[in-house]
Order: structure tokens, then sequence, then C-alpha cells
């Protein structure tokens, strides 16, 4: 059985989390906790005797800045640094710059777990007025792309997977399948989209997911099969394929 495997990070602390204000395409820096976070990682991934091939990130300074950070402290800063605006957080439309208790408190808790969490919700779009529009959109990263008409004001987290899909399949699935060992540094939504694009359910084989306090998944196999993990990835595969030509 071929097993891949690819490292994925979300970036360290940034100061609008700290602030606890809605970021989204805002290119807000990393904070002093977030730079040690970052450096924690790569400490942790030397440990663990992780080489990388190759890397990629979002055009955000926060991601960008983690990835550094890591691989200053891995000895590996010679690998190829890729960047795209499809690996960017998802864009968090007129909340960007919220704080987001202060919106909890105003449209209720819940209307904030839909726009968070929701996969087809969006939040109200940016408007042109809005404080950081032009800030973002006029920011010359963006020159080579999304284009004007992809350019987002606004994404649900189903918008931010069909933007960072093709990116996923047209650049990283085929250097995985090649051997490459990847480190993917991103935002909390790019890479939870990933993850729902790699899920492929069995049909017919119970799954047990372990939920904590607060009815919250446990990390680290909170998801468990109670089939054996070879026929689980043989139906998974088998359920991927049924989307290809042949
Ligand atoms: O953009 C943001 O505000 C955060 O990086 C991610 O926010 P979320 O956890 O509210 O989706």
């Amino acid at each position: 059985m071929v097993n891949y495997k690819i490292v994925m990070v979300r970036h360290g602390e940034s100061e609008w989390n700290q602030k606890n204000l809605f970021c989204g395409w805002f290119d807000s820096n990393l904070s002093e906790k977030g730079r040690e976070e970052a450096l924690s990682a790569g400490k942790a991934l030397k440990d663990a005797n992780y080489k990388f091939d190759v890397a990629y990130t979002s055009v955000l300074t926060r991601a960008q800045d983690t990835l550094k950070l890591i691989l200053e402290q891995m000895d590996q800063t010679d690998i190829p640094v890729n960047r795209t605006w499809r690996l960017n957080e998802r864009h968090y439309g007129s909340l960007t710059g919220h704080n987001k208790a202060k919106i909890a408190a105003k449209y209720g808790e819940e209307q904030v777990i839909i726009w968070r969490r929701s996969f087809i919700a969006l939040p109200p779009p940016m408007s042109l007025q809005h404080r950081y529009c032009s800030q973002i959109v006029d920011d010359p990263r963006y020159k080579d792309g999304p284009s004007k008409e992809e350019f987002p004001f606004t994404e649900s987290l189903e918008g931010t997977m069909k933007r960072t899909l093709p990116f996923w399949y047209d650049v990283i699935v085929p250097q995985i399948k090649a051997g490459k060992s990847i480190l993917i540094v991103a935002h909390g939504n790019s890479l939870r989209v990933i993850q729902i694009m790699s899920l492929n359910f069995p049909t017919g084989m119970p799954f047990v997911y372990t939920l904590g306090e607060n009815l919250k998944p446990i990390p680290n196999g909170s998801l468990q099969f109670l089939e054996d993990s070879e026929i689980v990835k043989k139906a998974m595969d088998a359920v991927a394929a049924e989307g290809k030509t042949k």
C-alpha cells in the first residue's frame, strides 16, 4: 500500500489573531507569540528529521514569515518556496477588521458560527468604501492574480475550496505522487478546505467520531473507522475514482 505524506502548518498567531479581529485577506503581521510558535514548529520538524524538497505558502506575510522562520530553524532555507493567492485565508468580506466577540454580541453567536464555519454562508461583501478595501484590492502582490473577475470581496468556505482546489490538484498532487517531500504553510480555512477535499467517505463503513469537552473533536485520530485501515483506504480510493473519466 502506498502512503503519501505532506506536512501542513497554519501560520503562527498574527497581530489580528491576538486582537481577535476577522482578518481574511488583510495582511496582518505575526505577533511575538506567533514568531515563537513558528520557531517551535521548525524545531519540532527538525527534531523529527523532516527534509523538504519544496514549500508552498500564500501571498500573505503571516504565512510567509512563519515558513521562513520554520525553514531557518531547520537549516533548510535553500529549498524552493512558491507563493500563491490560492492558499490565502478565506476573504472575510465586510467583517474584515471587526472584533469577533463584538460581532457575536451584535448579530448573535450562532450567526457568527455560520459565517465562520458553514460551508456555503457568505459574510456580507466588502464594499469599495470599506476601510481596508483599497489596501487589499490595489496591493501589488495581486498583480499576477486573481484576475479582476476572480477577485473576491467575500468568500464562503465553498468559494475558498473552489479557488484552492485547482492548485491542489494541478500543482500539489502531481508532486506528492512524484515522491516529493512537501511543506505547506497557509491559513486556517485554506487548510480546512484541503482536508475537506481529501475526505472520501466510503459507503457502509461505520466510523466513530470522538468528541471531547464542549463537543469539540479531540486531536489525534478523533475520526476512526472500525474496519481495517487497508480496507478503508481501498474503499476511499474507489470513491475518489468515481469522478474520474476512466
Ligand atoms: O481570518 C481570520 O480571521 C482567521 O485567520 C481565521 O478566522 P476563523 O477561525 O474565524 O475562520
